[in-house]
């Protein structure tokens, strides 16, 4: 279950301030973020990764108030029990697709599993390409390998970041039904942000943020 409290970010320098609206995700559960851009809709998912620290409230998963945490207990937390599919695909080329996934693990302290690897590998239809370099696949391949790395540790909670807005219509229903039944088959709590319309009607729940909610200087 992930629960936010009265989450606010202000950017340095007398950049702009957002409180976010409280969420509760239960596992399972699907919640799309929906806003224009520069609503803060990549500002609210990062406060949600702990990627960023929030200047007030909370974000609680799974009973850990994981914006209290700093350093390498923040990197454990997220790496044991978040997903992160970010706008754009990060990999270590030097590495196959399969060793990406079990990099995944490692930098999480979890222990090796090549069978898991290639069994969520075998769920996204990318199986064939275990042993390839990331650079040498389509983007839409690309993408199936982020999240094929954000489930390889059964996170609790999965956050996606604009996973379809690149995509046309056929592939971007493909993406967003594969992120959310592969979050029920784990019990994972899923929070996508997008400014994607084509996806409101596919989830539990939908927040939407107003370019009001991004207020100054409160
Ligand atoms: N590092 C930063 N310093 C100052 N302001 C920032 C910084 N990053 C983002 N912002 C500002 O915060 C606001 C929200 O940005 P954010 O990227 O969260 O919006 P978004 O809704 O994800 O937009 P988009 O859909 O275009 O990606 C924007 O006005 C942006 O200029």
């Amino acid at each position: 279950m992930l629960k936010t409290h009265d989450l606010t970010y202000t950017y340095a320098g007398n950049g702009p301030s957002f409180r976010f609206p409280d969420l509760s995700v239960a596992p399972a559960e699907a919640c799309l973020l929906l806003g224009p851009s520069g609503a803060g809709k990549s500002t609210w998912l990062h406060l949600l990764a702990g990627l960023l620290t929030p200047v007030a409230g909370s974000t609680v998963l799974a009973g850990t108030d994981y914006a209290r945490l700093s350093g390498g207990a923040l990197d454990r937390f997220r790496g044991r029990n978040i997903g992160l599919v970010l706008q754009r695909p990060y990999f270590l080329q030097a590495l196959t697709v399969k060793e990406n996934l079990l990099i995944a693990r490692r930098s999480a302290g979890l222990a090796p599993d090549k069978a898991g690897a290639l069994h969520v590998l075998e769920q996204l239809g990318i199986a064939h390409h275990a042993d390839v370099r990331p650079g040498r696949l389509s983007v839409g391949e690309q993408q199936r390998v982020t999240i094929a790395r954000a489930l390889v540790n059964r996170p609790q909670l999965i956050l996606a970041d604009e996973p379809t807005s690149a995509l046309d219509n056929r592939n971007a229903a493909r993406v967003s039904d594969l992120l959310r039944q592969r979050a029920a088959d784990l019990g994972a709590a899923l929070v996508v942000v997008t400014h994607d319309q084509r996806l409101k009607d596919q989830f539990d729940a939908v927040v939407e943020l107003r370019p009001s909610t991004h207020q100054e200087n409160y």
